[in-house]
């Protein structure tokens, strides 16, 4: 690659105007939790620090010595001024000492944040960590003027996202503590969910179990498969050993709002924070004679720090096998998809080594079996790698080189059938989350998509764009083989080069030519050319 190119990429990025991010919370003079965690976290990731201090604390390594709450004439002086000219991307809400300050937050949001979104042209994500008790165990409400619960549900209901851990929400449930969560935590967590309507992580930071797993009940997502709402999902990570862990819950939130502000959606921030947190907990260090703080190291891009995704309502993915899928004998390159099978002969005959027959829309089930079994007895004449989209049970029938499932898909074919029966499979994603849960299934390559604008087919998620697609490089990169997909074509295929991605799909690019075989060896032509 030209250094020019590289040039061309980091400028991208940081060319980017920085979203703004506000954190209301609490200082913390020893500069490990609250205020300073938060915007340390809000910089490291790439956006701009707003701070909404409701309540200074002196504090150091080992204990909190006083804790002055800012009165409501200030909190409201730092939230009008801030929203006159510097409109957030993502809001955190840390501590709130009294039920005056979180009716006064409740209130305030309630009046304020849709004419802010529409100022912005985009909903702005609020992430709510319920912290009540500092990690040294100090209590940061003020006993005198506690919220009530029907405090705490108020200002539930104004945010995106809840992030208490257990002992938080029992709090916020009315529920008895014990030393575990009771057994039906699960049940309480959806019927919370469904009387807010707001999405909750329970963070198992406070648990003494080998893995740290984060159990969000999902309500309503921006730019999400329908498959995930309404839904139970884990995040799980080994528990890292350290007594460095000072603003961990903190960072965690601040996190998610960062990369929300990012235009992340909600399931892709989870990974990215939680990625960010071990990350920062690996390298923990010591500034007292207390507990340390967490490292900041910027963008996680270490796959090991991301968090394995737990689905419990799909049973298939519980398999605790490692399934093997045939590998791709070829690097993929220019790898055209299409409905048509006279296109298909086409890009074969002028030399195309790996295709992928995509049938959409209604069709004679004879009709389809036979083009499939066509295509696949075309890529045996051309002895080329011949995926059939969707129709796994014809491919296995028919021995097709490979499958490419999508993400919903993927949750309901039988996996390991495909495996068995010798074929590749292609994966879809749309973003970390689906990128993780599809990593895990170990395919043959995994497909990225959509990079730019495509009205070939229509998705919940957003196209990524090439800041995104850089990221998400220089995750796997070596690891599978990585195929960009969505509004490719010859002007700008040479700008997804410079993104650490192996491979590109072509849709239209393809089957709109007058000439798909023609079309095929130039765009494969210009792909060689920027190796
Ligand atoms: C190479 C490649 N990438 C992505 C897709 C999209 O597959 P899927 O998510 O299953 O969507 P449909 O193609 O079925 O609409 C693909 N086909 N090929
Ligand atoms: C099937 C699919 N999946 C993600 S984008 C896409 C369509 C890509 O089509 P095109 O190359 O015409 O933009
Ligand atoms: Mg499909």
């Amino acid at each position: 690659m030209h250094s020019t190119q590289h040039q061309h990429l980091s400028a991208a990025s940081t060319d980017e105007p920085k979203p703004i991010v506000w954190s209301i919370a609490a200082s913390d003079s020893g500069g490990g939790a609250g205020i300073q965690a938060d915007t340390l976290t809000i910089h490291d990731l790439g956006g701009h620090p707003c701070n909404v201090v409701t309540a200074i604390t002196a504090q150091n390594s080992i204990h909190i010595s006083q804790l002055t709450t800012s009165d409501a004439a200030v909190l409201t002086a730092q939230l009008n001024c801030l929203a006159a000219d510097m409109p957030p991307k993502g809001i955190k809400i840390g501590v709130l000492t009294s039920a005056q300050q979180v009716r006064l937050l409740s209130h305030w949001l309630q009046t304020n944040l849709d004419a802010l979104a529409a100022k912005l042209g985009q909903s702005i994500p609020v992430i709510w960590d319920p912290v009540m008790l500092a990690s040294n165990g100090h209590m940061l409400t003020e006993s005198t003027a506690a919220p009530s619960t029907s405090d705490y549900l108020a200002l539930a209901k104004q945010v995106s996202l809840i992030t208490p851990n257990y002992s938080e929400f029992c709090r916020l449930t009315e529920t008895n503590h014990s030393e575990n969560m009771h057994d039906d935590w699960q049940q309480q967590l959806q019927k919370f969910v469904q009387k807010t309507g707001t999405n909750v992580l329970l963070t198992g930071g406070d648990q003494a179990s080998q893995q740290a797993v984060d159990w969000l009940y999902t309500e309503q997502i921006e730019h999400t498969s329908a498959k995930h709402l309404q839904q139970l999902i884990g995040f799980s990570s080994h528990r890292i050993a350290t007594q460095h862990n000072h603003g961990t819950g903190c960072t965690y939130s601040s996190g998610i709002a960062s990369a929300m502000a990012l235009g992340y959606p909600l399931l892709d921030a989870i990974c990215i924070a939680k990625a960010y947190v071990n990350q920062g907990l690996t390298a923990g260090y010591a500034v007292g004679q207390g507990p340390g703080v967490l490292s900041r190291n910027g963008w996680p891009q270490r796959l090991s720090d991301f968090p394995t995704i737990i689905l419990p309502a799909q049973q298939s993915l519980l398999l605790n096998e490692k399934l093997r899928f045939t590998k791709v004998q070829t690097p993929l390159q220019v790898y055209p998809v299409t409905q048509s099978v006279g296109v298909l002969e086409q890009v074969l005959a002028a030399g195309a080594l790996t295709v992928q027959l995509r049938i959409k829309g209604s069709i004679e089930p004879v009709e389809l079996e036979q083009n499939i079994k066509q295509a696949i007895d075309l890529g045996r004449q051309y002895q080329a790698q011949v995926f059939i989209n969707d129709h796994w049970q014809l491919a296995i029938k028919h021995h097709a080189f490979g499958v490419h499932l999508g993400q919903e898909d993927m949750l309901e074919a039988d996996l390991k059938q495909i495996a068995d029966a010798g074929l590749a499979l292609g994966l879809s994603s749309h973003g970390y989350f689906e990128i993780l849960l599809a990593a895990q299934r170990n395919p043959s390559y995994l497909a990225i998509g959509h990079v730019f604008p495509t009205p070939t087919k229509s998705m919940p998620s957003q196209p990524q764009g090439l800041s995104k697609l850089s990221r998400y490089g220089q995750l796997l990169q070596g690891k599978l083989p990585l195929v960009a997909i969505g509004g490719i074509n010859a002007e700008n295929m040479a700008t997804i080069k410079q993104s650490k991605i192996d491979d590109i799909a072509v849709v239209r690019a393809i089957e709109e030519a007058v000439n798909p075989g023609l079309s095929w060896q130039n765009l494969q032509h210009h792909w060689q050319q920027n190796q």
